[in-house]
């Protein structure tokens, strides 16, 4: 019978079944200090150990100052920190700890280390475990009970198999757009609860000619539609990928060849084995701008803040106070908002990648008087990356601040944060109330895009800055 992918990696791992509740097997279990201490505190309580250590891979991020990662000023912080580093030592369990060379957002060092591979379930205590998926892994975020149960068992408990969503991006992303652009029109146009209960598959030829970088920014954003996860099919520019060098966990030699044979029967048989199914052409799309407290309150950057009798009743009334918290008036021009802080990184938007647009950008111009614009790689080893390409000297001369690895300015768990009221552009994927600082108001964009403001002062089409 043909199945999707998604169903493929599922039946692969079910170790037991009842009607009501499936046991599956993980390959992987991700860990960072925020959402662990309680876990580990469960295994010493109950006497039990980190079945298998070996499949256990710690971070730290949330709370990791990025100014200096070494000072961590805050007293929870420092405590979870710590606290992670005494489990792991006690556990077993490596931990990427700041320094290691290999630190920063767990969903950015996964697929560095070559842990994050097609085929394998990955969990973790982080709902943007979705993440991962973009290697055509099924991966979600799981609470921190069921952290201490895959720990424990290396086993987590489901319900049965959820529904598919087949999401298909056809067309070309014109000059200018990013994968951002994409999934930020996808939101738009599902919703934030249009992906609930299910797994999303992206699929066709906008998504297969995406890099590794921008297939994870996508996946990454599943959950922002409500989704339990969201993958995309390895192809030959995912195992280009893990067969680069120094992913130290990655197969090599005659156990990467077996594995490339395997991942290549890692596909959706028949898009009419989806549940559900949605179509974008990504060749229409211009980019995009969230104007609210959710990031399906999106606009075209060349569009306007949307009046509030175009929106569907039952949407009204959730606009208005989105309105009011963001200080914006319905018909202004997206491109006449001003902007105070820039925010470039995060697991949405904090790889190679993104920082290279953002350089493109950034590059002979300087940030506008009066904006702050924040740098920060995802992790230790983009940051070496970027430095080795000098796009830290195109950001520090264009007056940009240039950062250590962490979740940095994406939530407010560390000394990046913005003051109440301050506008702020931000490659992030979350834009409720709050989310980057109490009274902070989120718009969230592209990397090239969030460089477009810090350069203009207000958000700008960045393909008039680009000539496209
Ligand atoms: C702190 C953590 C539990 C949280 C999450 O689960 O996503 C964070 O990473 C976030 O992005 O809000
Ligand atoms: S970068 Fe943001 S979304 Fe990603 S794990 Fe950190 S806090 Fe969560």
């Amino acid at each position: 019978m043909p199945e999707t992918l998604f169903q493929k990696v599922w039946n692969r791992h079910v170790v037991a079944s009842t009607d009501e509740a499936t046991l599956l097997y993980i390959d992987r279990h991700l860990v960072h200090e925020v959402t662990s201490p309680q876990a580990f505190d469960g295994l010493r309580l109950a006497r039990r150990k980190v079945r298998r250590p070996e499949l256990t891979f710690a971070t730290v991020d949330h709370n990791v100052p990025t100014e200096n990662q070494l000072d961590i000023r805050d007293p929870l912080s420092r405590r979870q920190v710590q606290t992670l580093r005494a489990n792991c030592e006690e556990f077993g369990v490596a931990l990427y700890d700041i320094k290691s060379g290999r630190q920063g957002i767990v969903h950015v060092i996964g697929p560095e280390l070559g842990i994050t591979l097609p085929g394998t379930t990955i969990v973790c205590g982080d709902s943007h475990t979705s993440t991962h998926g973009a290697f055509g892994a099924l991966a979600f975020g799981i609470g921190t009970s069921e952290v201490e149960h895959v720990l424990a068992t290396q086993t987590l408990w489901q319900g049965r198999r959820p529904p598919s969503l087949g999401i298909e991006v056809t067309g070309a992303l014109p000059a200018g757009l990013e994968p951002k652009d994409i999934i930020l029109a996808v939101i738009r146009e599902i919703g934030t609860g249009g992906g609930t209960g299910h797994v999303i598959e992206y699929y066709g030829p906008a998504i297969s000619a995406l890099s590794m970088e921008g297939r994870l920014t996508i996946c990454n954003m599943s959950i922002e539609a409500g989704a339990r996860a969201g993958l995309i099919a390895p192809d030959d520019t995912t195992i280009e990928y893990i067969a680069g060098t120094d992913r130290p966990f990655a197969p090599r030699g005659k156990a990467l060849d077996a594995a490339i044979a395997d991942w290549k029967t890692l596909r959706t048989d028949d898009p009419s084995c989806f549940d559900s199914r949605v179509r974008i052409n990504a060749s229409e799309l211009v980019p995009q701008v969230t104007w609210g407290t959710n990031p399906a309150m999106t606009v075209d950057v060349t569009g306007q803040i949307p009046d509030l009798a175009g929106l569907p009743t039952t949407a009204r009334d959730d606009a208005k106070r989105a309105l009011e918290y963001m200080g914006l008036k319905p018909g202004t021009p997206v491109d006449q908002i001003p902007v105070d802080v820039v925010f470039i990184g995060s697991c949405t938007n904090g790889r190679i990648e993104d920082l290279r647009s953002a350089a493109r950008v950034f590059r002979g111009r300087h940030v506008a008087p009066g904006v702050r614009a924040l740098v920060v790689p995802g992790s230790e080893q983009v940051r070496r990356q970027a430095e080795t390409e000098g796009l830290d000297r195109i950001f520090s001369e264009a007056g940009a601040e240039w950062r250590e690895a962490g979740c940095s300015m994406c939530l407010a768990m560390n000394p990046d944060r913005l003051q109440p009221g301050q506008r702020a552009a931000s490659t992030s994927n979350r834009n409720f109330e709050g989310r980057q600082g109490p009274g902070g108001r989120t718009h969230l964009v592209s990397p090239s895009m969030a460089a477009a403001a810090a350069v203009t002062g207000r958000f700008t089409d960045v393909r008039t800055l680009l000539g496209h």
